[in-house]
């Protein structure tokens, strides 16, 4: 009888853990013929490779704890309030927590750059710790996006949230939930002529962390 809790136990938990992706591998897969891409208005595009990071989970559980993670915050009129994520910047030539980070930022130099014309140099790092994180509507247009076409690359691993998009001048937006481990790239004129928000939930969401490659001079 013991014997044949025991086996259930350590298959129950040996599903759980497959179902969190935490045995898998952490490894990338391709990008060539893996990526999809959608065209959007105005000139702008969104690819995105599904999966593309195997054994994200475990991903997360690493940069969760290694990550030297901060809380900011920012003056809104005449307010300061908490940034409502946690943040870390890694700029060009710093080392990246992971080195399976620096992998991926090769494989998407590889794959993106004679369309890009440029690597990806930087990397922002986004920790949404529940439902109550979120990032507001926007376009990483500090710096050369905002008058620019240039290409941003995420890569997301942890629970999924939702990533909305909707053309500046408005118009129907767009979601794509995104997690463990799933690439999205937003490309062409998407930081200008399109905005780009995780917006806050009410349903039970856990914890998701959000990595984006930047070219220099992209913010
Ligand atoms: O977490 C994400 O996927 C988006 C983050 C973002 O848009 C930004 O930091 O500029
Ligand atoms: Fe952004």
């Amino acid at each position: 009888m013991f014997e044949q809790w025991h086996t259930l136990d350590t298959m129950t938990a040996a599903f759980q853990a497959s179902l969190l992706d935490l045995d898998a591998e952490l490894g990338l897969g391709p990008l060539d013929g893996a990526v999809h891409r959608t065209h959007l208005a105005h000139g702008a595009w969104i690819d995105l490779g599904q999966g593309w990071l195997s054994g994200a989970d475990a991903l997360f559980e690493r940069l969760a704890e290694r990550v030297p993670w901060r809380a900011e915050r920012r003056r809104m009129y005449d307010k300061v309030v908490e940034v409502p994520r946690l943040l870390k910047f890694y700029d060009e030539g710093e080392t990246l927590p992971d080195p399976v980070l620096a992998e991926a930022r090769r494989a998407l130099d590889a794959y993106y750059g004679p369309e890009l014309g440029e690597p990806f140099r930087t990397a922002g790092l986004c920790f949404y710790r529940d439902g109550r994180d979120s990032v507001a509507w926007h376009g990483d247009t500090i710096g050369r996006g905002s008058t620019e076409d240039t290409m941003v690359a995420i890569i997301s691993v942890g629970s999924p949230r939702s990533l909305l998009l909707r053309p500046r001048g408005g118009g129907p937006s767009i979601r794509r939930d995104l997690g463990h481990g799933d690439l999205i790239v937003m490309g062409g004129s998407c930081q200008r002529t399109w905005e780009h928000a995780v917006p806050k939930t009410t349903r039970p969401a856990g914890p998701r962390i959000s990595i984006q490659f930047r070219p220099r001079g992209v913010r």
